[in-house]
């Protein structure tokens, strides 16, 4: 059922954008949209933005993705989920143009989006964020921003940040991206150095440059790991909305309170495959997705082994952090960003 509340919340009404057709909010509009939709693998959207078909990308032996079909709802919150290694952030990768399939076509507003560079997606208006976040240490907040001005003419960032050469465009982005730092509350730092942020400040930050390309589909993984609780209601919000304006999201998350909380549709991988799709309370009445997913994360108990590899994980993950923080170009290559 469609919520009763219009989830025009304090972030949305801080923006000052108008309600949507008939003045109705976009949560209601994509979920009444999504309403008669069957909870069905590779069903139809009634107004997809994007569309995959039969995509593949194998590593070795193994099969990472193996998508036929996959629709989703323009103007709706999408989340993705699955367990680890299912294929969500490869899957990402390839919508994106950060890696190439062995298979398959995908497009947006039935443009086809294959073989094109990540910039050139974002130029064409897709753009996504990143599990562990890009934000350029060395570099200011503010110059992080400018980074995020693509497809833009004059977009050369160093001639951005040589005073005296700036061109109109320049002014402008420039603009843009302290109206975007206030928006995100970062406003503040913008002359600190992107490494003295926190976590959850540069998960801020990586989505505020997202937004500087003004982009229609915004791709976010993982956005609220590792963020602390009062940050990712702040975060949380922000994502609202991302609807609120029109745009459509896809975001990765775990946390199914998290997924419950704000997606339109939920769409379920694993082992490289979607294994279900419909709205989130669909979900949790899957007996597919209960055994796949649900049951292996929250019913059972943690085996020594599988505790094992947690504390693996998380040491691994801390070491990308670490290594992180010493990026100083934005030379993202295949598979980075997992
Ligand atoms: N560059 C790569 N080289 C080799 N194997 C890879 C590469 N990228 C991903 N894989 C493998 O592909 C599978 C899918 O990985 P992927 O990161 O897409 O899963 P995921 O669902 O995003 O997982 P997580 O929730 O842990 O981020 C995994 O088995 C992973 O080890």
């Amino acid at each position: 059922m469609p919520a009763e509340n219009t989830p025009t919340g304090a972030h949305a009404a801080s923006l000052g954008k108008g309600s949507p057709a008939g003045g109705r909010a976009p949560q209601r509009l994509a979920q009444a949209a999504l309403r008669d939709v069957p909870w069905e693998v590779g069903v139809a959207k009634p107004d997809p933005a994007i569309v995959v078909e039969n995509v593949t990308r194998t590593f070795g032996g193994l099969t990472a993705v193996s998508v036929d079909r996959l629709e989703v709802q323009r103007g709706g919150i999408t989340g993705l989920i699955g367990p680890n290694g299912a294929g969500k952030t490869t899957l990402f990768n390839l919508l994106t143009g950060f890696d190439q399939p062995n298979t398959g076509t995908w497009s947006f507003d039935g443009r086809p989006l294959g073989k094109l560079a990540p910039h050139q997606v974002a130029r064409l208006g897709v753009v996504r964020t990143f599990q562990l976040t890009k934000a350029l240490s060395r570099l200011t907040v503010l110059e992080n921003m400018l980074l995020g001005a693509q497809g833009q003419r004059g977009e050369s960032f160093l001639r951005a940040l040589v005073p005296g050469t700036w061109r109109s465009q320049e002014k402008a982005n420039t603009e843009k991206a302290l109206d975007l730092l206030r928006r995100f509350k970062l406003d503040a730092k913008k002359d600190e150095f992107a490494g003295t942020l926190s976590g959850g400040q540069r998960k801020l930050l990586e989505m505020a440059r997202a937004l500087m390309s003004d982009p229609q589909v915004v791709m976010l993984d993982e956005p609220m790991a590792g963020v602390n609780p009062a940050l990712t209601q702040s975060l949380l919000g922000h994502v609202k909305d991302l609807r609120e304006e029109g745009m459509t999201v896809i975001f990765v998350e775990h946390d199914m309170d998290v997924v419950r909380d704000i997606s339109d549709w939920v769409v379920v991988m694993a082992a490289g495959r979607v294994i279900a799709e419909g709205p989130p309370e669909s979900i949790s009445q899957n007996q597919a997705v209960v055994d796949a997913y649900l049951g292996a994360h929250h019913d059972a108990p943690l085996t020594v082994e599988e505790e094992d590899q947690v504390l693996a994980e998380a040491e691994r993950r801390i070491a990308h952090e670490e290594n992180g923080e010493v990026i100083d170009s934005d030379t993202t290559t295949r598979g980075e960003g997992r």
